[in-house]
């Protein structure tokens, strides 16, 4: 949905989000090796939920109550979204094209098997690569940060998509999309401004 939020609502999120917001850089864990997480995170969650550990990492988690503009947020997702009832959310600040999230799936058992999850993003434009996960036959294969080799003139490739998320646009993941897909928003040498990406999740045990 490329027009879920309008660019003058959508501005007024991302400058107070961008200012209003705890931001941290967290040291997680990647295959092994300790590295700076290469973008800025907070996370809100409802009171009592489990909590959420990736990377090695769990972040602190806030409190809805501190951030009425996030609860006017989650009202339009859950709007748009019928029957759809987040209960946690986690937030990226991408402060330019060196920011970037590398191939992974929100997978996490908290999630449960077919997780919805709701991402709105706001500021520079950066693409979204989904990728199919290899199959369980072939060999297992270390995720990368390499860019999905680019798509044939000729119709593309089913086991590839790529996405612009615009400022203001909702895109909602659902379904299977965890269990058999990888997604990753990659460097970009030429996106120069600041990105604030929200995913929206639902916590079911
Ligand atoms: O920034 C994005 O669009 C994606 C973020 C993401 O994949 C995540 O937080 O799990
Ligand atoms: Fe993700």
């Amino acid at each position: 949905m490329p027009r879920f939020l309008s660019r003058d609502e959508s501005w007024r999120f991302c400058d107070y989000l961008d200012k209003h917001i705890p931001w941290t850089r967290p040291t997680i864990r990647v295959f092994g090796r300790t590295c700076l997480q290469p973008r800025d995170t907070c996370y809100i969650a409802d009171a009592g939920l489990t909590e959420l550990v990736y990377s090695g990492y769990q972040p602190h988690a806030y409190s809805w109550d501190d951030y009425p503009l996030l609860k006017e947020i989650l009202e339009a997702v859950h709007n748009a979204l019928p029957g759809s009832k987040f209960n946690s959310l986690l937030l990226n600040r991408y402060k330019g094209g060196n920011d970037y999230v590398g191939w992974h799936s929100d997978d996490e058992k908290l999630y449960g098997s077919t997780p919805e999850i709701a991402s709105v993003s706001f500021g520079c434009e950066r693409e979204f690569f989904l990728k199919k996960k290899p199959s369980k036959n072939s060999q297992a294969r270390r995720p990368d940060d390499e860019p999905v080799r680019k798509r044939s003139k000729m119709g593309g490739d089913a086991d590839q998509h790529t996405f612009v998320l615009k400022h203001g646009s909702l895109l909602v993941m659902r379904g299977y999309t965890q269990r058999d897909w990888i997604h990753s928003v990659p460097k970009r040498a030429k996106a120069e401004g600041l990105r604030i990406n929200l995913t929206f999740r639902r916590i079911i045990s």
